[in-house]
């Protein structure tokens, strides 16, 4: 089999044959039981890979952990790693990382929401370490083109990784406080982002009215929350990006152009970006992966052995 820098598919084949359709098994029931979950699952992964990389350290609790911090604070879907384990360590014990729970359970929310398969390579090994403070490396819902650039390309990914991943804004949604302010006082100018379409501000106002819930959750990719796919990128191009970070892919030469790849209404686009999203996320699975002696296999994902 191929192997990514660490990783390989099959990893657990004599050691855990069972391991993707019981990871696949929970992540089902749990995204049929709420399809919230699904973009929980995706975007856990993503926060993962960039602080340690994928290590499961967002998976570790305590007062000051990564999971405790700001920018993990509205994670959802921890439960269902949980479950996943628990039902892996009496399978077999002590053999599956909860690193890999993770890159599969990501996988499996994009299948379950509509996207296209990919095999995950697997052979993680879990973190040591989990620090709130590591988190500032996350990008954040405000931050420039040249800021989201600069945090990929730390990672190993390029400007084409970028637009492509952020693409798992296709499904899921974004609390308004964290873009509510494109709408009224957009930089102190007393009216909205210009980047908004006409339209879509009296839209976007209604579900986030001024001093209203700033907890209240809008769908980042609208008319399609819960399918996976290339619609994210028309609304983008249509000026209905819902947070700030999202609207510059846009309104930014660097990174329109492949947003530009991705456009065209017909299914060869829509395929296109299926096909890409599979290979970036192998790519930012690897990201500074832990693998051989180093970390450990966590027995619960929520504390270091
Ligand atoms: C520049 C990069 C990125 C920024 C600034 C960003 C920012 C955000 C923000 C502000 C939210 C709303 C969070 C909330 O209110 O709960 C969000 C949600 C989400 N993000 Fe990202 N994101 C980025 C990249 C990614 C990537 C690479 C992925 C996965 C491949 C991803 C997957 C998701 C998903 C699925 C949601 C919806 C979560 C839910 O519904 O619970 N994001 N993102
Ligand atoms: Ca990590």
């Amino acid at each position: 089999q191929t192997n990514h820098g660490g990783t390989r598919v099959g990893f657990y084949r004599s050691t855990c044959p069972r391991v993707e359709s019981i990871v696949q098994s929970a992540v089902q029931s749990a995204v049929r039981a709420n399809p919230t979950i699904a973009p929980g699952l995706l975007r856990m992964f993503f926060h993962d890979c960039f602080v340690n990389g994928c290590d499961a350290s967002i998976l570790i609790e305590g007062a000051s952990t990564e999971k405790a911090a700001g920018p993990n604070s509205l994670l959802r879907g921890f439960e269902v790693i949980d479950a996943a384990k628990s039902q892996l360590e009496s399978a077999c014990p002590g053999v599956v990382s909860c690193a890999d729970i993770v890159a599969l359970a990501a996988r499996d929310s994009v299948v379950q929401t509509g996207g296209r398969s990919w095999q995950v390579p697997l052979g993680r090994r879990d973190g040591l370490v989990s620090q709130a403070s590591d988190t500032a490396n996350l990008p954040a819902f405000n931050d420039p083109i040249s800021v989201q650039i600069k945090k990929f390309a730390d990672k190993g990914l390029n400007t084409q990784d970028l637009v492509t991943l952020v693409g798992g804004h296709t499904i899921g949604t974004s609390a308004c406080v964290l873009f509510s302010y494109r709408l009224y006082n957009f930089n102190n100018t007393n009216g909205p982002d210009p980047d908004i379409n006409q339209a879509f501000l009296p839209q976007l106002r209604a579900l986030c009215p001024e001093g209203g819930d700033g907890f209240r959750r809008v769908a980042l990719d609208t008319g399609s929350v819960n399918s996976f796919g290339s619609s994210f990128y028309e609304n983008l191009r249509n000026g209905r990006g819902v947070i700030e970070s999202d609207a510059k892919l846009w309104s930014d030469r660097r990174t329109q152009r492949f947003v530009q790849r991705f456009l065209g209404g017909s299914g060869q686009t829509g395929s296109r970006f299926n096909a890409e999203f599979g290979r970036a996320m192998v790519k930012m699975g690897n990201i500074e992966v832990k693998t051989g002696r180093q970390g450990e296999i966590r027995r619960v994902c929520t504390a270091t052995n």
